[in-house]
């Protein structure tokens, strides 16, 4: 019978905060056509040409404040599950990053080297996305047909919806709430609107109410959707009126038109609306990082504070909580099964 085993993808980090490996990092990431999804040639013209000439700098500045001793908060916390992970189940666990190292080859040589050649790939990403789901799938598949063609990939779907996620992510963000707080901000990354549009393959969601509707059949590939139905089933479980929840879309990138409404405006304008008291948390994310440490934690409090806000509480990811990795487990073995069935 063929050996199995399970590898956790994430999107990865730059190799250290020099200015050199930040650009490094951001030219794979943002010549990605998944993330930015221009024609090669005005990919390239708007990457090399105009951002990564100043965003290298910032960005570097921004990861040293997030460091840490091992590395990047995103990898260690993903080292972590792995290794949490290993302990509960019998079949090898690798971790592979989307852009850098350790990448989805060398993560997928790792258990080719102990013998496995049917493999769980499981893109730790809640919903879906073009630039992340998606764009690890090909990758995957681009590396697997390349250099490793004996080797099956069973791939785990976005799982924003499933229970034990939700009672997961809800039990989490229960334990951490402050005992007084005027709302819950729940703040995902965004995405350019132009990407709901062009993932949609029934073409009927116009990114208005249709997103929040209970079925729309556009809502296997709608990010938008997706974030929003993860809020509403957090709130149940939680017993939150909706009157105390916000939901906002972070990390915008360039000037094409993203999701709104946008966390940085949202975050100034809601002190005056009697917003005094926050909590906030980033269910897009599973591990903290650079987008919920430093955009978030630091520079999201300032913007609060700042405009006339007296308490920011930051909600942090699932991390590597022992709940968390139960879940990961489940949706792993579900997988394995299928191995059977395929
Ligand atoms: C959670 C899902 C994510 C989506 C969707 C996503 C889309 C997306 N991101 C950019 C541009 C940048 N994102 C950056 C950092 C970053 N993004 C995610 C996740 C999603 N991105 C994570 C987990 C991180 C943190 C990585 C880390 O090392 O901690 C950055 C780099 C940092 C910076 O310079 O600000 C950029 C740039 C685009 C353009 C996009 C969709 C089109
Ligand atoms: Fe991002
Ligand atoms: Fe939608």
């Amino acid at each position: 019978m063929a050996k199995k085993g399970i590898l956790l993808v994430n999107l990865g980090s730059p190799r250290s905060t020099a200015v050199k490996d930040v650009k490094e990092y951001l030219d794979e990431f943002l010549m990605d056509e998944r993330v930015i999804d221009y024609r090669w040639i005005f990919r390239a013209l708007l990457v090399r040409g105009i951002i990564l000439n100043t965003r290298p700098a910032k960005s570097a500045e921004a990861y040293k404040t997030v460091w840490t001793d091992q590395g990047s908060p995103l990898i260690v916390i993903t080292k972590k599950v792995q290794q949490k992970l290993q302990k509960l189940v019998d079949v090898p666990v690798e971790i592979g990053m989307r852009y850098a190292e350790p990448s989805i080859e060398t993560g997928i040589q790792k258990l080719v080297d102990q013998g496995v050649s049917e493999i769980v790939l499981f893109p730790l990403y809640p919903q879906y996305a073009m630039s992340t789901t998606e764009s690890v799938i090909e990758k995957a598949e681009e590396v697997r047909k390349k250099k490793f063609p004996k080797v099956r990939i069973n791939y785990i779907q976005p799982f924003y919806h499933r229970d034990i996620y939700i009672n997961c992510l809800a039990d989490s963000i229960r334990e951490k709430l402050p005992e007084n707080f005027d709302a819950l901000q729940f703040s995902y990354h965004g995405v350019p609107e132009r990407h709901i549009y062009k993932t949609d393959p029934t073409k009927t969601c116009n990114l208005n109410d249709c997103c929040s509707r209970e079925t729309n059949p556009s809502h296997q590939f709608c990010y938008r959707h997706q974030c929003f139905d993860t809020t509403k089933k957090v709130i149940e479980k939680l017993n939150l009126p909706i009157e105390k929840t916000i939901i906002s879309f972070q990390s915008r990138l360039g000037k094409d038109k993203w999701m709104e409404p946008y966390t940085d405006e949202t975050l100034e304008t809601i002190p005056s609306k009697g917003v005094k008291n926050l909590a906030i948390v980033c269910p897009a994310f599973v591990s903290d990082c650079l987008e919920t440490l430093e955009e978030i934690s630091v520079e999201g409090k300032e913007q609060f504070l700042h405009s006339g806000g007296e308490n920011f509480h930051y909600i942090p990811c699932l991390n590597d909580e022992d709940r968390w990795i139960e879940v990961v487990k489940t949706l792993c073995e579900e997988k394995l099964q299928q191995f059977y069935l395929l």
